[in-house]
């Protein structure tokens, strides 16, 4: 990577900054180079940046092109764990941090004589994922046996639900804030095909070359499989299908971790098309007229289902255009790789002997559970958003978003809390300055709040600054009895743990606004007009009132802390420079 970009002639300096030793030597090569060719260093970092542009935009071409002649199509497959005390057919517990080997029942080891004893508790998380999912809850579903062997599953086959799975036809709707890409418009809704109850597998540690390590707490972890219908046609859409799924199966409690820590692991599938060529052979589930698919199993992150799926559809390309076939396999990916690795052959190479399990009986389930589980199911993350960025809140997309999703709903929670302090707090004020305020509390717990998290590296919890304070805080900021700057630095305070109430802290430390006399505004305002007449007169002369603003940061600065207000400051500035009020 770095070489080819050295031999682009694009390495550009920030990111060599960060870089080891050995390559910022790389670097000063090349540029002592370049500086025998007599370049001045401006030019050439301008040349550098036009030659990064022109290759970004011939890749866009290059996609653009490929995109126009072929149609790529993927469905994904997600296996989540759900959240629940007990395995599947066992009572042992699915706690997979605990000793290895700690938690397993004989069932969980195929132990001759033992026999599955299903836990009914797994219906709960299971049946909330699919009513989340919008899907058809099947009143009557049976478990099936699918034959192979794995040292990772000791019985030799995986109890699942593939033929008569729990829960069928259900949709996930996505939106253009959902991370969709732009050819897919506003709104897309991809069809789920299934939901299945399945066992996970044991947890293998590799020791090349000849030690294999297995723990089996987490063989017959209740899985659900999701399966969606091939109705995605690009990379970006398809990450955002996972991403909205998994947000979707965490906010209903159906699972207790994400991809980051394996609770959710992904494959895609993989087909393209020439879009002039004859509607290709192969069909599922109702869709025809698809290519030859490939799976990629397996994938841990929603970069690495985009990256996967990218090498794979180029791949395919290359295949095609070189007059090869694709081949239904099975292939891997590692993350940080360019192309995906062929692990085995797939389709008509393996024969899972589906059969019916004959230990286990038909699962019913009852129109009592689900009325009940329906109408305790939490608000899905699009009414939140509805919810955040309508009238009663008015939260920007950019905002509502991260809100919901961050630390599991604990800073939703938190930023509830706020609002609801800071209403009682406000019930004086009339409706139209109470309005705005869930956009200001949005902006202080995201950016104010995250920023002083993310400067210090700590995470999140609603106790360093209490939901109180931050209330009060804002209150006196809407009441203008502080600035701006000065609700930064009491937040800043009490994020490092000063516990003394706000109203006590801006009294003690003498903060609150003694707004400056008009007089005082003069003074100032002519002061800071002193140090720079050549700008005063262009802005008089060229009009150019953008300049304004540096004259207001400097009365800011030069002023009394916490006395000059900003909006203040330029109405006097306007007023002394062009003679006008705002
Ligand atoms: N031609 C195709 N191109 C792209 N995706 C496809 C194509 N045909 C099927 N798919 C997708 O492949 C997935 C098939 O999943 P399914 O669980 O039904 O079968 P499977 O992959 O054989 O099962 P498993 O991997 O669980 O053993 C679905 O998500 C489906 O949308
Ligand atoms: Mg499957
Ligand atoms: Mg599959």
């Amino acid at each position: 990577m770095l070489r080819s970009c050295i031999r682009r002639g694009t390495l550009r300096s920030i990111s060599v900054r960060r870089l080891n030793p050995a390559i910022q030597f790389a670097s000063h090569a090349f540029s002592t180079a370049t500086t025998q060719e007599r370049v001045p260093l401006r030019k050439q970092l301008k040349q550098e940046a036009k030659s990064l542009r022109s290759h970004k935009k011939q890749r866009k071409e290059d996609e653009e092109a490929s995109r126009q002649e072929w149609e790529l199509t993927v469905g994904v497959e997600i296996h989540a764990q759900l959240d629940t005390e007990a395995k599947l057919f066992s009572r042992a517990a699915t706690s997979t941090s605990d000793i290895p080997n700690s938690n397993v029942a004989l069932f969980d080891l195929a132990f001759p004589g033992s026999q599955p004893e299903f836990q009914i508790a797994t219906l709960l998380p299971a049946l909330r994922a699919a009513i989340a999912l919008n899907c058809e809850i099947q009143p009557v579903s049976r478990f099936d046996r699918k034959h192979y062997f794995y040292q990772d599953q000791p019985s030799g086959y995986q109890i699942t639900q593939y033929y008569e799975p729990f829960a069928r036809n259900g949709y996930v709707d996505l939106y253009n804030y959902d991370g969709i890409a732009p050819e897919d418009g506003d709104r897309l809704r991809i069809d789920i095909k299934q939901l299945q109850l399945e066992q996970d597998t044991a947890k293998s540690q590799e020791y090349p070359p000849t030690t294999q390590l297995l723990d089996f707490n987490r063989v017959s972890h209740p899985l659900i499989e999701i399966i969606t219908m091939p109705q995605i046609h690009t990379p970006a859409t398809a990450a955002a299908c996972v991403r909205k799924l998994q947000s979707i199966v965490q906010s209903c409690g159906a699972v207790t971790t994400g991809m980051e820590l394996g609770g959710l692991r992904v494959d895609v599938n993989v087909s393209v098309r020439r879009r002039d060529a004859a509607a290709g052979q192969h069909h599922y589930n109702g869709i025809s007229g698809l290519g030859q698919r490939t799976e990629i199993k397996n994938l841990s992150s929603f970069k690495a289902v985009e990256d996967a799926i990218i090498a794979e559809k180029n791949r395919q390309i290359t295949v095609l255009e070189s007059g090869g076939v694709i081949e239904g396999e099975t292939r891997g990916w590692t993350i940080g790789s360019t192309e995906t690795r062929r692990l085995r052959g797939k389709e008509g190479d393996v024969d899972y002997r589906y059969m019916p399990d004959p230990d286990i009986p038909p699962l019913i389930i009852g129109q009592d559970l689900l009325a009940n589980l329906n109408s305790t199911l939490p608000t899905s993350p699009d009414s939140l958003i509805t919810l955040l960025v309508g009238a009663e809140h008015r939260l920007s997309i950019d905002d509502a978003k991260p809100l919901i999703e961050l630390d599991d709903g604990a800073r939703l929670e938190y930023y509830h809390d706020v609002v609801e302090t800071l209403h009682t707090l406000q019930a004086d004020q009339d409706s139209t300055s109470r309005a705005g305020l869930g956009r200001s509390v949005g902006n202080w717990v995201l950016h104010e709040l995250g920023g002083l998290l993310t400067k210090s590296d700590r995470a999140w919890d609603a106790e360093i600054v209490p939901a109180q304070s931050l209330a009060h805080l804002i209150d006196q900021l809407q009441r203008k009895r502080i600035t701006g700057p000065t609700a930064k630095l009491v937040l800043a305070t009490i994020f490092d743990g000063d516990r003394r109430p706000v109203s006590q802290i801006l009294e003690e430390e003498n903060l609150l606004l003694r707004p400056l006399s008009r007089d005082e505004y003069v003074a100032l305002a002519q002061s800071v007009m002193a140090l720079n007449p050549q700008m005063i007169e262009q802005i008089r002369s060229k009009n150019q009132l953008g300049k304004l603003g540096w004259f207001v940061g400097q009365m800011m600065r030069t002023g009394e802390k916490g006395r000059v207000e900003a909006p203040k400051a330029e109405e006097i500035l306007r007023e002394l420079i062009l003679g006008s009020t705002v």
